[in-house]
């Protein structure tokens, strides 16, 4: 009765419902525990009766069955504890029924899990801040978090530090949004869709992370395949490839004509072999190259490359490339839905990363629209900017190769150093004028669309549409060939009375990206043709004929 005595006067002057708390009432009292506050309340000195021997029975059997029920709860609790989360179900229940060591054991495994959930918590809202200042945007699950810098390639994957020592050599001091996040998806052994503006630096953040997961030297056939739409663009590739592994010795081949014709792939040491579509294939069919130990396959210029003319040849080498644990991945500045679609079937869980707007040019970029009339005005206004401003070097795009030869007389007749890069030169003769360009020994290039994709001329601050571009596509990525890697750069396209019908879907790409536009042509109706292609008459000096 003592201890009824100490907590009649704990609680004097209150009303304490003991059989509410005849749990917590129990633990004041020295000896075992009532089995219920029902039983202490009707406790007394003399024999129970039968009826309260049953009663007492059937007590004992609820209160047994409540303890099963609580060690299946705390059971169920545990199991429910999935991967660092705690779902937390019943476990104050549970930890009721455990001897306190065990409580206190379960309770550090609590706050483990608080902790871990916190730490996931921040490190997902980390990479939130992370995405909204550098404008990118992903679709996919668990995709992993942005760069901070490229340090964290060394902390976080454990990259060769000489890989991360020869960025900075190249003088790349911080990440571009689109490294920032494509290189933690490749690292992670996802797929990826990437669109990212022109200049922006999707080249390294698709070769370095392939270069941190192959082993240099290796045997056992190609590692890597990179597909790009032309000739220039790839061996551009190789370049950059090779000025990365500077110090390591990685077998890195540019696959030419003659190797695709007659090249020994069975003794061939590659590492990564970077080729167009169709070289590719004819070596695949006819030279019997085994692409089955590709584990990197990279389609840069993606859209360009599910376009009609090359998309069953491609096709073809993505079946090539058989190995069921590649890791494939989609880089361009433009990828069109219907492109994505076609895109979204060969892929596996692939995450999509856009940085910026969807099929935007670069920001960099100051664009203009000029009204030249007719051919032979534009051949005046071209002079005439020349006369005012040529701020070298500059790149003029035209429609045809015959048509960049007769402006490149034109040209050369003003005595400009001028080239011309088309179809028709050989090999050596289309490097020589993307080399020269490089060097400052020609200021003005006319091309066809051969460069108008990838081609990183640094130095380029004029791009001139001669004529104007077949598709918005077309038009965002020739005038990508200035403004890259932070440099400011100019756009001008010239249009003529033909070109009126296509005008509105170029000069939304000058709004989106901020340029102003004539409010006439905003009012104009857009194309729902993709392509614009004009017969147009010769470029001459000569009056029009009519
Ligand atoms: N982190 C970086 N810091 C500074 N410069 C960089 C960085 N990454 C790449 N560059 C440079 O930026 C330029 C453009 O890069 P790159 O050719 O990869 O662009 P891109 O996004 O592939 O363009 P395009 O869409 O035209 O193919 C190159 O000269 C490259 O050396």
């Amino acid at each position: 009765m003592e201890n009824t005595k100490l907590s009649s006067s704990l609680f004097a002057g209150t009303h304490f419902d003991r059989k509410r708390f005849a749990a917590d009432f129990a633990r004041f009292r020295k000896g075992p525990a009532l089995p219920s506050a029902a039983a202490t309340a009707t406790a007394a000195p003399s024999a129970p009766s039968p009826e309260k021997k049953r009663k007492r029975k059937s007590g004992k059997a609820k209160a047994k069955k409540n303890k099963k029920k609580r060690a299946e709860d705390a059971a169920a609790a545990s199991s429910n504890v999935v991967e660092g989360f705690s779902v937390f179900k019943g476990l104050a229940d549970s930890n009721a029924e455990l001897p306190s060591e065990k409580v206190d054991m379960r309770k550090d495994e609590d706050s483990v899990a608080v902790r871990q959930r916190k730490e996931i918590e921040r490190e997902i809202e980390r990479a939130a801040v992370l995405r909204k200042r550098f404008d990118i945007h992903i679709a996919g699950q668990n995709a992993p978090a942005p760069l901070e810098s490229f340090e964290e390639l060394i902390s976080r994957y454990g990259c060769d530090s000489y890989l991360v020592g020869n960025l900075s050599k190249l003088g790349f001091q911080e990440p571009t949004p689109i490294q920032r996040q494509a290189m933690p998806i490749l690292l992670s052994g996802r797929e990826c869709f990437a669109c990212a503006p022109t200049g922006s630096g999707k080249t390294l953040a698709f070769l370095f992370p392939l270069l941190m997961k192959i082993k240099p030297g290796s045997k056992g056939g190609v590692k890597a395949v990179i597909l790009c739409p032309t000739r220039e663009l790839a061996a551009q590739t190789v370049r950059e490839c090779k000025k990365l592994i500077k110090g390591r010795k990685y077998y890195i081949k540019l696959m030419t004509k003659e190797l695709s014709k007659s090249g020994n792939f069975k003794d061939m040491h590659c590492d990564i072999l970077v080729s167009t579509p169709l070289r590719l294939d004819h070596a695949v069919k006819k030279r019997d190259l085994d692409l089955s130990s590709v584990e990197y396959l990279v389609l840069d210029e993606s859209d360009k490359l599910f376009e009609l003319g090359f998309v069953e040849v491609v096709d073809s080498v993505v079946e090539a490339c058989s190995n069921p644990s590649i890791i494939r991945s989609l880089f361009s500045a433009t990828l069109p839905d219907s492109i994505e679609a076609l895109a979204r079937t060969i892929m596996h869980d692939a995450i999509r990363v856009i940085v910026g707007r969807k099929n935007s040019a670069s920001s960099l970029i100051k664009q203009k629209l000029i009204f030249a009339g007719t051919e032979r005005g534009k051949l005046l206004a071209l002079r005439q900017s020349f006369q005012e401003s040529l701020n070298p070097p500059v790149l003029i795009f035209v429609q045809s190769k015959e048509r960049a030869k007769e402006l490149y007389k034109e040209l050369a007749f003003d005595d400009v150093r001028v080239d011309a890069i088309h179809a028709d030169l050989n090999e050596q003769q289309r490097q020589d004028a993307v080399d020269n360009l490089r060097a400052g020994k020609t200021w003005v290039l006319i091309a066809t669309e051969v460069i108008a994709r990838g081609m990183d001329f640094k130095g380029v601050n004029c791009v001139i549409n001669y004529d104007f571009p077949e598709s918005a596509a077309a038009y965002i990525h020739r005038i990508g060939r200035c403004g890259r890697a932070g440099r400011f750069g100019e756009a001008i396209t010239f249009f003529t009375e033909e070109d009126k019908p296509f005008l509105r879907n170029i000069a939304n790409v000058l709004v989106s990206s901020g340029c102003e536009v004539p409010s006439w042509i905003m009012a104009l109706p857009k194309l729902k043709r993709k392509k614009h292609r004009v017969d147009r008459d010769p470029i001459s000096n000569l009056p029009d004929e009519d």
